[in-house]
């Protein structure tokens, strides 16, 4: 049972019709107090804490409820440019558009907003510097041997190795003229900026969050994001089976931190410590955000801090929809008081060998589902059989 005063049950409380428990199978996890009816909105999530919108796709989402101009259902009102036309720009920020004025407004209310398009355009700036030449194949070298770098089937990762990484990226960031060179020769890719701006998103709400004045905190400014940070920094951290898996992620990884570093303004670089700390957490936390129901495109991705603790189940019984920046989990069934309420995480027609392969690879668990329990079982009778 969680104490009282736990992050986990401060953020989860509104609900009456479940309670988080730990469970033997997949650590925390919410179970049903109540019979629940098919439909029941059990919980809504009012807003991711942190995210990004993929740039490709930035004049066709909107900056503030993720609708998609170029989807099936999008109003007559979008032209044959499929973008949206209400726009958001100054003079030393990146342009943020919209679906509606009334979206518009309600974004301009986040004082993280504008800071977060200015900061946009530092990094895209900042990638620009950091495709310098190497003089020399000494100098090559040089820069090749001032971080670690691991290869894809590298098997000696452990805890240890992994921290280690990250104090070599630390100091490279305290070192002067090291880091300068680093920095400059780094040649940031597309797939590592994005990245970067999600987690410099992460950054500049951290900051506005320290920032905002008292009376600030509790108007309508702060309603996306009403998940702090410690509820964040609770959620499971997937970082060593993450790296075990995809060690060549640590290369990018301490790349866009060094990039980060040296790129944010100097008052939000005392938050550079963020960087690690979302990355051991959004893999195996963090949702797509798709086009619609058809899940053609992924135009970014968020965290709903208090969504992650819906388990996964290859026979779920609730069903996530994402309603403009919400998460609503409705039951898909009829649901008796104290079974575990699940989501799912993958494509459930897929057949068990296929299932337990994608949550391994891209979720790095088990899945220890009654539907996969009993699957395993059959399958051992079988074999032990013929
Ligand atoms: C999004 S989190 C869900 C909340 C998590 N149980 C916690 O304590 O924070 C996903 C993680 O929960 C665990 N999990 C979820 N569904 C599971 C399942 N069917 N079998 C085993 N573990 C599961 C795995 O550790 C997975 O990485």
């Amino acid at each position: 049972m969680f104490p009282s005063d736990s992050p986990e049950l401060a953020l989860l409380s509104g609900s009456s019709y479940f309670e988080l428990q730990t469970t033997t199978h997949g650590g925390r996890s919410l179970f049903a107090t109540t019979d629940i009816a098919p439909g029941t909105r059990i919980y809504s999530c009012e807003a991711p804490s942190v995210h990004i919108i993929y740039r490709d796709y930035r004049k066709e989402v909107c900056a503030h409820c993720f609708a998609y101009s170029a989807s099936d259902h999008a109003p007559s009102t979008v032209g044959s440019s499929r973008t949206w036309s209400v726009k958001w720009s100054r003079a030393d920020a990146a342009t943020a558009w919209f679906c509606s004025n009334s979206c518009k407004d309600s974004w301009e209310l986040d004082e993280a907003s504008a800071l977060l398009m200015v900061v946009d355009t530092l990094l895209t700036k900042g990638q620009a510097r950091t495709r310098k030449r190497f003089k020399s194949p000494e100098e090559e070298l040089k820069v090749k041997f001032m971080l670690p770098s691991f290869e894809p089937d590298d098997r000696s990762i452990t805890q240890k190795v992994i921290d280690a990484a990250w104090e070599s990226g630390e100091a490279l960031v305290a070192s002067g003229a090291h880091l300068t060179l680093y920095y400059s020769t780094l040649h940031i890719e597309d797939m590592e900026l994005e990245i970067a701006r999600s987690l410099a998103a992460a950054i500049v709400h951290r900051y506005c969050d320290e920032h905002l004045s008292p009376s600030d905190s509790t108007s309508q400014t702060t309603c996306n994001r009403s998940e702090s940070w410690p509820q964040l920094l609770n959620l499971q951290t997937n970082e060593l089976c993450n790296i075990q898996t995809r060690p060549y992620m640590l290369n990018a990884y301490l790349r866009i931190y060094v990039f980060l570093s040296n790129t944010l303004p100097k008052y939000l670089r005392k938050y550079t410590s963020t960087v690690r700390e979302v990355l051991a957490r959004d893999t195996g936390n963090a949702f797509g955000i798709w086009d619609g129901d058809r899940r053609d495109e992924m135009m970014g991705w968020g965290i709903w801090v208090s969504a992650s603790y819906f388990n996964h189940s290859c026979m779920p019984n609730v069903q996530k929809r994402r309603v403009g920046r919400e998460l609503h989990f409705e039951a898909s069934r009829r649901i008796h008081a104290g079974e575990e309420l699940c989501v799912s995480y993958i494509d459930t027609d897929l057949p068990a060998d296929q299932r337990r392969r994608e949550l391994e690879e891209s979720w790095f668990f088990t899945c220890r589902c009654l539907r996969c329990e009993k699957e395993t079982t059959a399958g051992m009778c079988v074999r032990v059989a013929s």
